[in-house]
């Protein structure tokens, strides 16, 4: 297996917060990796670490080879990223923006495909601050894929989507997995987790607790049962 993300005994403090307490896992190049794990486990200041934006106090990360920290703007544009907070601008309409944001690429992927694929036409006449929730994560996904990242980590991607947006993105996600895409995915889904991972990670205090792929994680018993037992406060 090789590993398009490696996180290294990863460590970052707020305060007298533990957010992140020796964290280590990989990402299997070409494949979904869904990471699990209760509010407050650390997986969106993970994932802020592997894209660039935080700096861990201490331990190591490498996407793609490369420290995310220090990464020039080639590595960047091999890196896609769509986060909880979104970060899109609530002025603009949505295609504009699309289109706006394609020209920071050398080689961008076609604008209106990637926009058709997640029904962005449907609201394209709508700006930013008017869209509904799902709206949002559809534009935000979106323009994650602009750049055709190598590597793509999606912050619960599918958190507030109607169930047909949710099988749009699963079936997407799996696309570009067929297209050699490594994916990141965090969610709270077991379904999510269960329907899309290849490689599963299970986070809790900042730690990983479980990890490895699906069906030898899960086992016989069931991913609902084994989360709990990892994840309960007070477990080892
Ligand atoms: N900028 C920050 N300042 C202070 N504390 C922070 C900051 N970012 C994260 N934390 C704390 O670090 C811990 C991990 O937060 P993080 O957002 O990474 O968890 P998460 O697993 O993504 O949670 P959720 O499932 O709720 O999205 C939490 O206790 C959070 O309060």
């Amino acid at each position: 297996m090789t590993a398009a993300v490696t996180l290294s005994d990863v460590r970052r403090r707020f305060g007298a917060v533990d957010a992140l307490d020796g964290l280590s896992w990989t990402a299997p190049s070409g494949a979904v990796t869904a990471v699990l794990g209760p509010n407050g486990a650390g997986k969106t200041t993970a994932i802020e670490c592997a894209v660039g934006l935080q700096r861990p106090d201490s331990g190591t990360v490498r996407v793609l080879d490369t420290d995310p920290g220090t990464a020039g703007p080639d590595h960047r544009a091999r890196v896609g990223v769509m986060l909880q907070s979104g970060g899109l601008p609530n002025g603009a309409k949505p295609m504009r923006l699309l289109q706006h944001l394609a020209r920071f690429y050398a080689e961008p992927a076609d604008v209106d495909a990637v926009a058709a694929r997640l029904g962005v036409p449907d609201f394209a006449g709508t700006t930013v601050r008017r869209l509904s929730g799902g709206q949002k994560q559809r534009l935000a996904l979106a323009a994650a894929l602009l750049g055709r990242p190598e590597v793509l980590f999606l912050d619960e991607p599918v958190a507030g989507l109607d169930p047909h947006g949710r099988l749009d993105v699963w079936d997407l996600i799996r696309e570009l997995r067929d297209e050699g895409t490594t994916t990141v995915v965090t969610t709270h889904s077991f379904e999510e987790a269960e329907r899309l991972a290849d490689h599963l990670v299970i986070m809790s205090a900042g730690r990983t607790v479980a990890e490895g792929p699906l069906a030898d994680v899960v086992g016989a018993g069931s991913l609902e049962e084994l989360y709990f037992s990892l994840t309960r406060k007070g477990a080892a």
